[in-house]
């Protein structure tokens, strides 16, 4: 009978990043550069202060218009289904609660005040006797400043749309650098639009206040510019060391971050029942199966309804999941719409494929519904189900991203027979993964080694030790 045995696994491949002596002055200067764009300049700031800023606490009504048919209706999700979302929006913001909300059927999005004035006299008649609501949130991606103005002037509190809501949210969640110049150019997109909705600028001052705008942009574009060259540069290192990389992906607050704790036993990873919660994408290293280590990598969401120049913002960080040997889309199965927001995250990433000019991305997605513990067993929804939670499907999960792994990176898994305590044997366990050695049978001399090896390894393999 043979023996298996399982050799310990710590003696593997250990990730070592050398960077080059320059690296960490170069990359001070950088942070001072940073912290000079992102605080400096007080110019810009006093617009943000003015367009941006909200106040700490409010309570809010929320209104939930939808159009009944035509090419503005809004297919695969329901009134109600976005409702919730907006909810989940101003709930993440601390301090800010949800009085009530209500949803109210449209013709066309694009009425001088939004509304008809047969809801917008039932509006205030509900508004107004609510003496609690000091702010009104309309759940549609951008208002007009015609909209806005009516509205401010019906209501008489502030109105708020998805995109102000989304990027405050954005701004209190950036802890990193990365993150928080990421950040500065959606909100700079956000306060230049409404600067010249609201402003009503001269000539020179126009002009003046353009060129202030376009020197922050070109400013902030250098810079993120610089993170994906540094980000580019640690990709070659990953490369260099080999580790398979797991992008995780998916709609915000899908479970991506809880997946990847269940999955690699990270304590550090902290997930939070918030829209946004991850705004950095972060590398946590887990094991497969076989033994075969993999990066995973945990990504900022995806969501519906925001302009599209603001998640390109990200495009810096999200490059690293787009360039991913897999991709693992984490579907939230317990959300009514799960449909809905796969279309967006699959469009989303086609987008930024596109930008990272690489073509491959919809080959490398392997889906996967997450919360399963809150769906009934029997429910089918045609791909894997998991629960972090309740550890249901994680094995089969790892196993899968295994064959994926294999497949996508030209990794096989062979049998190679090797004399006992030779120099081959120590290169194997260096340059590849060694799941398990058992003794030769027909010659005590010699061990079969059953490992992973990518292609490029095993002609150095080859090359080394072959007779
Ligand atoms: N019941 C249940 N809840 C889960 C499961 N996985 C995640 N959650 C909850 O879902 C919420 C969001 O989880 P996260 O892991 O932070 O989601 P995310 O996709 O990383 O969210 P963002 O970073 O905001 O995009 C948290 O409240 C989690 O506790 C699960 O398997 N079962
Ligand atoms: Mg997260």
């Amino acid at each position: 009978m043979n023996i298996l045995r399982r050799l310990p696994l710590v003696t593997q491949i250990k990730p070592k990043l050398t960077l080059h002596k320059g690296f960490f002055s170069q990359k001070r200067n950088d942070e001072r550069l940073y912290d000079e764009i992102l605080n400096d300049d007080s110019e810009y700031l006093s617009f943000t202060e003015k367009y941006l800023k909200l106040d700490p606490s409010k309570t809010c009504y929320i209104i939930q218009p939808y159009v009944k048919w035509g090419p503005q209706k809004k297919e695969g999700i329901t009134p109600e289904e976005q409702l919730d979302e907006a909810k989940a929006l101003v709930n993440t913001l601390p301090s800010w609660d949800v009085e009530d909300t209500i949803t109210v059927p449209l013709e066309s999005l694009d009425k001088k005040a939004l509304f008809g004035s047969g809801s917008l006299e039932k509006l205030r008649q509900l508004i107004r006797g609510n003496a609690g609501v000091n702010a009104i949130f309309i759940n549609v991606g951008t208002l007009k400043k015609s909209q806005l103005l009516n509205l401010e002037k019906e209501f008489g509190v502030p109105i708020l749309d998805r995109y102000k809501i989304v990027m405050q949210i954005l701004k209190l969640h950036a802890v990193s650098k990365h993150a928080k110049l990421q950040v500065a150019l959606a909100e700079l997109y956000y306060v230049q639009r409404t600067t010249f909705r609201e402003e009503n600028f001269g000539k020179p001052e126009r002009e003046k206040v353009k060129l202030m705008f376009q020197n922050r942009e070109q400013k902030l574009k250098n810079a993120i510019k610089e993170l994906r060259a540094e980000r580019a540069l640690l990709r070659n290192k990953r490369q260099k060391i080999d580790y398979p990389v797991v992008a995780v992906v998916g709609y915000t607050n899908a479970g991506k971050t809880s997946l990847i704790k269940a999955l690699t036993g990270e304590e550090k990873l902290k997930p939070r029942n918030q829209l946004f919660a991850t705004l950095d994408v972060t590398m946590h290293e887990g094991m497969l199966p076989s033994g075969l280590k993999v990066l995973y990598v945990d990504t900022v969401g995806f969501i519906s309804d925001i302009p599209t120049n603001l998640i390109e913002c990200f495009v810096a960080t999200l490059e690293d999941a787009v360039l991913a040997d897999v991709i693992l889309h984490v579907e939230d199965i317990a959300s009514t719409c799960f449909e809905f927001k796969r279309k967006h995250v699959l469009d989303t990433l086609r987008d930024l494929a596109a930008k990272a000019q690489t073509s491959d991305v919809l080959n490398k997605i392997v889906s996967v519904g997450s919360k399963c513990d809150l769906v009934p067993r029997e429910v089918n929804v045609g791909m894997l189900k998991v629960s972090s939670k309740n550890d249901i499907g994680l094995d089969v999960l790892r196993l899968k991203l295994e064959e994926c792994i294999l497949s996508n990176t030209n990794r096989k898994k062979l049998k190679i027979r090797v004399p006992i305590g030779s120099e081959a044997i120590r290169w194997l366990y260096k340059n590849s993964t060694v799941i398990c050695e058992i003794p030769d049978e027909k010659n005590s001399q010699f061990v079969l080694a059953d490992v992973i090896i990518t292609h490029g390894k095993l002609s150095q393999f080859k090359h080394h030790f072959s007779p």
